[in-house]
């Protein structure tokens, strides 16, 4: 059974974070200043998509981790819709990131009022 956060209400705990294969970011730290947000791509139902580069530690021809172009996606952790917990996208795409078609998920955490998937 879902919510309109897209969460499954059997999977939300309080205060639980997604860790799976992925970054899980501190609050506290300014991860986000490592990539500069260049444009918007799109908006969905639940947040927001930007393409960005990454300042340093990319590679022009990388993939996966070192590449330099990425995409991120900012979604309001206190919106009507969102109760602040973790996506359940993240969840999702912890499963599935990666398989032919699915885009893989290098970080993604909180920062300041949104949550984001890089
Ligand atoms: N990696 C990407 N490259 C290019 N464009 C993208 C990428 N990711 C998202 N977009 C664009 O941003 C839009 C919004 O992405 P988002 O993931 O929020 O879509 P959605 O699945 O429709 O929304 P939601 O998951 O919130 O219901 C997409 O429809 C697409 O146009």
């Amino acid at each position: 059974m879902g919510d309109d956060c897209g969460r499954l209400s059997a999977n939300r705990a309080v205060g639980q974070e997604e860790e799976g294969n992925t970054t899980l970011f501190p609050e506290r730290e300014n991860w986000i200043a490592r990539f500069m947000v260049e444009r918007k791509l799109g908006k969905g139902g639940f947040g927001q998509v930007f393409v960005g580069q990454r300042v340093n530690g990319g590679n022009e021809r990388g993939t996966g981790s070192t590449a330099m172009e990425v995409a991120l996606k900012f979604e309001l952790r206190n919106s009507k819709r969102c109760n602040d917990g973790p996506p359940y996208e993240w969840q999702v795409y912890n499963a599935l990131g990666g398989s032919h078609g699915v885009p893989k998920v290098h970080y993604k955490g909180k920062q300041g009022d949104y949550s984001v998937m890089v």
